[in-house]
């Protein structure tokens, strides 16, 4: 069969079933192709595996955030389409995590039970190629990667509408861990229980984050039922499974994890309800060239010392993405500021900014930097 053999004047006069057969004739021709681009592309990764290894030193990192953002940033760039980026971006994750599972298995710990947004997180940014084990709080998933039971933790920091997670915040004070990444994951909420319909459903589990996402549309459609916050949207999903008069309000892996029916999707007020998640680890990252930088700084609660930090950013124009601030109950600080800034620590204006600082402040620690996300 010719390439043209199923362009509109060469179909014309073929039936339905002629001209399928045709291109799924290119389909299979095209497949045999990828896939033995793939093995090529999997023996190469073993290469790399091998080279790693055989360099002999300790501690060398067969995930490599930064070139993995580096690979998909430029690919993203190459797309034409008709395939969105997003989804070209999901599928060379996933060769790409098949290949590092090639090199080396890694473990990923991650605020659970199964099924919440968080894991959806852990495979977005790592694939499916990695092991990944639930922790029921954010501070065990800190704990697991701190006693190296697992390579990597990652656990929410903030959400577009209920805001930052103090919990993860407050815990960076008391580890020596560093942020090695960042996801987003758009959070679509959705309605579910174990019947077709809503009929004799007199309560509405849900995570209380959950819940404030999707109160305006609770408070048109189901102003009467009774809602429940729980421990995670998992969880709610669980009760909801174990009784008909019971319904959950989660993301879709809730909805599998539990089988329960989608009978409202994407309930949530606002179209863009993002979270972002932090991928923490003991590693410092390399630049990936598009990189953000989160600090830990605490400053004795006197007049002036916030704008005292700011001025170092500004002479050096470096754009400072978001502030938080933390008392520090014990300790004669006052308060923790938490800060992004956009750039790497290995940027020379960086690093004149952070030596400024530390004349300003108590206390700066570096807690990452790390490769933005990616989409
Ligand atoms: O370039 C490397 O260091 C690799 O290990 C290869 C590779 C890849 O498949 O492209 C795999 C895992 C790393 O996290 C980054 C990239």
């Amino acid at each position: 069969m010719s390439d043209q053999g199923d362009t509109p004047s060469a179909n014309a006069g073929k039936t339905v079933i002629e001209k399928l057969g045709g291109i799924r004739d290119r389909i299979d021709a095209i497949d045999n192709k990828i896939l033995s681009l793939l093995s090529d592309r999997a023996a190469c990764a073993e290469e790399v595996g091998e080279i790693k290894r055989g360099a002999g030193e300790e501690n060398i990192k067969f995930y490599r955030p930064e070139r993995e953002a580096q690979i998909l940033r430029r690919l993203k760039g190459l797309n034409k389409g008709p395939l969105a980026d997003e989804r070209i971006t999901a599928i060379f994750r996933e060769v790409i995590s098949s290949c590092l599972a090639l090199e080396q298995q890694i473990n990923v710990a991650y605020l659970g039970p199964k099924g919440t947004f968080t894991e959806t997180a852990v495979h977005k940014h790592f694939g499916q190629g990695v092991g990944s084990s639930p922790f029921n709080q954010i501070t065990d998933v800190f704990r697991e990667v701190e006693a190296g039971t697992a390579d990597y933790g990652v656990v929410p920091i903030e959400n577009s509408t209920g805001g930052i997670v103090s919990h993860t915040l407050d815990r960076f004070v008391s580890s020596s861990l560093k942020i090695c990444g960042e996801i987003h994951l758009m959070i679509h909420q959705n309605l579910m229980c174990k019947n077709q319909d809503m009929s004799g459903v007199t309560r509405i589990y849900s995570h209380e984050q959950s819940l404030m996402q999707c109160r305006d549309w609770l408070a048109r459609h189901y102003p009467d039922v009774v809602k429940v916050p729980v421990a995670s949207n998992a969880e709610a999903a669980r009760l909801a499974s174990e009784d008909p008069h019971s319904a959950a309000i989660g993301g879709e892996n809730a909805a599998k994890q539990y089988a329960l029916n989608i009978v409202s999707p994407h309930i949530q007020d606002s179209a863009n309800n993002m979270t972002r998640f932090l991928v923490i680890g003991k590693e410092e990252i390399p630049a990936s060239g598009n990189d953000r930088t989160s600090l830990l700084i605490s400053t004795k609660n006197r007049a002036g010392a916030l704008y005292k930090l700011l001025e170092p950013l500004e002479r050096h124009h470096l754009d400072m993405t978001n502030i938080e601030s933390r008392p520090a109950p014990d300790t004669h600080w006052g308060y923790f500021f938490f800060m992004d800034i956009d750039g790497h620590v290995s940027d020379a204006d960086m690093q004149l900014a952070l030596a400024e600082l530390e004349g300003e402040a108590e206390l700066v620690r570096v807690l990452g930097s790390y490769a933005k996300a990616i989409l």
